[in-house]
């Protein structure tokens, strides 16, 4: 694929992916890294509309495997109307979930199975695949407790599964990066936040070297 490098984050609910994410890409676009950040389900408006079809509280009847074509459409999308066009710009696309995030949620935890969702995401990806994903780490109780004491964090309807659900969402990751493991890094995430985002730069700026990539 293009010159770019495309990062993802990912882990189960309240693990603080999006607030650090969001602080790395500024902190990176400061230093003068072409960097965007963006997330899944959604990113863009066809995408968008199709998360608020899917996480929608009030969709409790939604089928599992319609639940997971949901998600790989809106993934599609995503990836050719931005990803694909911003990494062949020369960009850091720095993604909040991506394919892994449908293998252990719909596939694992969901019960559907890892290969068949991976199947399915397969033809939407068109085998374009992260270079690089930070895999949070963090007590399904743990992420859960700080999503339900914080108001400002959205509460979708995938947060309102019982705990056993998100217990099979953080074992599911285990087994991904235990299939992936040069892809894959796990960080501990029940830490405090500055300890959290700093380890997550330095895998992301240790990827960077590696790749050599530079500054213009
Ligand atoms: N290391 C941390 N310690 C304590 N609280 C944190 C930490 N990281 C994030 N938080 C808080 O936890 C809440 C959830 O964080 P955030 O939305 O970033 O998690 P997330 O992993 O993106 O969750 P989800 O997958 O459910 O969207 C936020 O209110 C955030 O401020
Ligand atoms: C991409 C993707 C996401 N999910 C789940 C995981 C979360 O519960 C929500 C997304 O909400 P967030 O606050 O933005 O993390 O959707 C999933 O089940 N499958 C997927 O492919």
């Amino acid at each position: 694929m293009g010159k770019g490098i495309f990062i993802t984050v990912e882990g189960p609910e309240g693990a603080g992916k999006t607030t650090i994410l969001k602080i790395v890409a500024s902190e990176l676009k400061e230093k003068g890294y072409p960097v965007i950040y963006t997330r899944e389900p959604g990113g863009i408006p066809i995408a968008e509309k199709i998360r608020e079809i899917i996480l929608d509280k009030s969709n409790i009847e939604m089928d599992p495997k319609t639940e997971a074509l949901l998600y790989a459409a809106a993934r599609r999308q995503h990836l050719v109307e931005k990803i694909i066009p911003e990494i062949n710009k020369g960009k850091i696309v720095l993604c909040d979930r991506f394919i892994d995030a449908s293998i252990v949620y719909q596939g694992y935890a969901r019960g559907i199975g890892m290969d068949p969702v991976y199947l399915i995401n397969e033809f939407a990806v068109d085998h374009v695949m992260p270079d690089l994903t930070v895999y949070f780490d963090i007590q399904p109780e743990i992420g859960l407790k700080r999503i339900q004491q914080h108001r400002e964090t959205e509460v979708n309807r995938l947060d309102l599964e019982g705990v056993q659900f998100h217990r099979k969402v953080r074992e599911g990751y285990k087994l991904l990066l235990r299939k992936y493991p040069e892809r894959i890094k796990e960080l501990d995430a029940d830490r405090p936040l500055e300890e959290v985002k700093k380890d997550t730069e330095k895998m992301i700026m240790d990827y960077l070297q590696k790749r050599s990539f530079l500054v213009k």
